[in-house]
């Protein structure tokens, strides 16, 4: 697969490309079976997640497929009580408070317990060509985190921060109670298809250089050093972490998904050879007249023209409005880009 070998910086003919969040509200077919199903049961439904995992394949033709969940799903048999509110993203109504609070959270049996999780992934890469991969993914511990604290999404998560900094036994408590339980979750996906993972620490870059290293970067690497035996591409994604790139350095993940408030070539020199760089388009970009949105993915590309272990992808996930004449435009540049024609500018 060109995407895996893309992830351990073996030559491929052409960078891979996907999409964070490809399965979504941008797309008018899932649109149209969202509006029959909540988020909720659609996640719950293999049939169904096959079909939206496959929807955004089937119209652009990515390498890769991610599969259909969200990162908070398997906080539910841990016993937090997490739903999706109209208009409001996800929202916990028995968010952690006490060390008691954490105590009571409970280690779940994924495989029956997110047994509908298996399922979509087996049926889904029964139905996937072989040339594409299948990603699963999870949260890192520190943005699950953030909505098992605050109950909610949005902010700058001062009361998260303040939290943390005056339970820190406890924040520990909680990290390493999701550490643990992540690594089971990303055992059971890789078990169940998925051909290489995605950890979204989507808040990380909301901490100082300092505290992501102090409280939060030990349990992404610990992670990372339990799930090597799985023998699949592990893809770190820390939003917003350009004041700690150097750290990543040491993660020992395959590969490092870039933002767009990172530029490539340094954060490539940051980083070091070894690893692969996967980004960062802005996804607002799409926005802009068709040209344009072709002039920016070709000067991405020539960045990273002839260099091992580059993935295409958007800085973030693509929003909802996105026009989707726009984002075939963005995958058939990567497909079609020669060198030789380079950017016309
Ligand atoms: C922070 C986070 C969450 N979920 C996720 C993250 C990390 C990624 C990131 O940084 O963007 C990850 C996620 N969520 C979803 C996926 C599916 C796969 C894919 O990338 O296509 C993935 C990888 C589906 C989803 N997850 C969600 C949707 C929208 C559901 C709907 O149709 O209403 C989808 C397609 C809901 C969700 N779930 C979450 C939020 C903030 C929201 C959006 C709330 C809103 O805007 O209404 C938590």
């Amino acid at each position: 697969m060109m995407f895996i070998d893309a992830c351990y910086r073996k030559p491929t003919p052409r960078p891979p490309v996907w999409i964070m969040r490809q399965a979504g509200r941008y797309l008018p077919e899932y649109r149209e079976i969202r509006a029959k199903h909540s988020f909720l049961e659609m996640c719950g439904q293999p049939e169904v997640v096959r079909e939206v995992t496959l929807q955004p394949i089937r119209r652009f033709d990515m390498d890769a497929a991610i599969i259909f969940s969200d990162i908070l799903l398997p906080l539910t048999p841990m016993g937090l009580q997490l739903r999706f509110a109209q208009g409001e993203g996800p929202v916990i109504d028995n968010p952690i408070t006490t060390e008691a609070d954490v105590a009571a959270l409970r280690d779940p049996d994924f495989s029956k317990e997110m047994d509908f999780l298996a399922e979509a992934l087996k049926i889904t890469r029964a139905e996937l060509s072989k040339d594409k991969a299948l990603l699963g993914f999870c949260g890192a511990p520190f943005t699950l985190a953030c909505y098992a604290i605050q109950g909610h999404g949005g902010g700058n998560f001062d009361y998260v921060r303040r939290w943390i900094y005056s339970n820190q036994a406890t924040f520990r408590a909680l990290m390493k109670k999701f550490t643990l339980m992540t690594v089971e979750y990303l055992k059971m996906q890789v078990a169940a298809g998925a051909n290489a993972v995605q950890i979204f620490d989507s808040w990380g870059g909301a901490l100082s250089a300092y505290d992501y290293l102090q409280f939060v970067f030990p349990y992404v690497k610990k992670i990372i050093e339990r799930t090597s035996m799985l023998g699949v591409p592990r893809i770190l994604f820390v939003k917003n972490a350009s004041h700690f790139r150097s750290f990543l350095r040491t993660s020992e993940a395959e590969v490092i998904g870039l933002d767009w408030t990172m530029p490539m070539e340094e954060s490539r020199n940051i980083l070091g050879e070894d690893y692969a760089i996967q980004g960062n388009l802005d996804p607002m970009i799409l926005f802009a007249d068709k040209d344009y949105v072709v002039r920016r993915t070709k000067a991405m590309l020539e960045v990273n023209y002839g260099k091992p272990g580059y993935i295409a992808n958007l800085g973030h996930g693509i929003h909802k409005e996105t026009p989707i004449e726009h984002v075939a435009a963005f995958v058939e540049t990567v497909k079609t880009f020669d060198h030789a024609t380079g950017p016309d500018f």
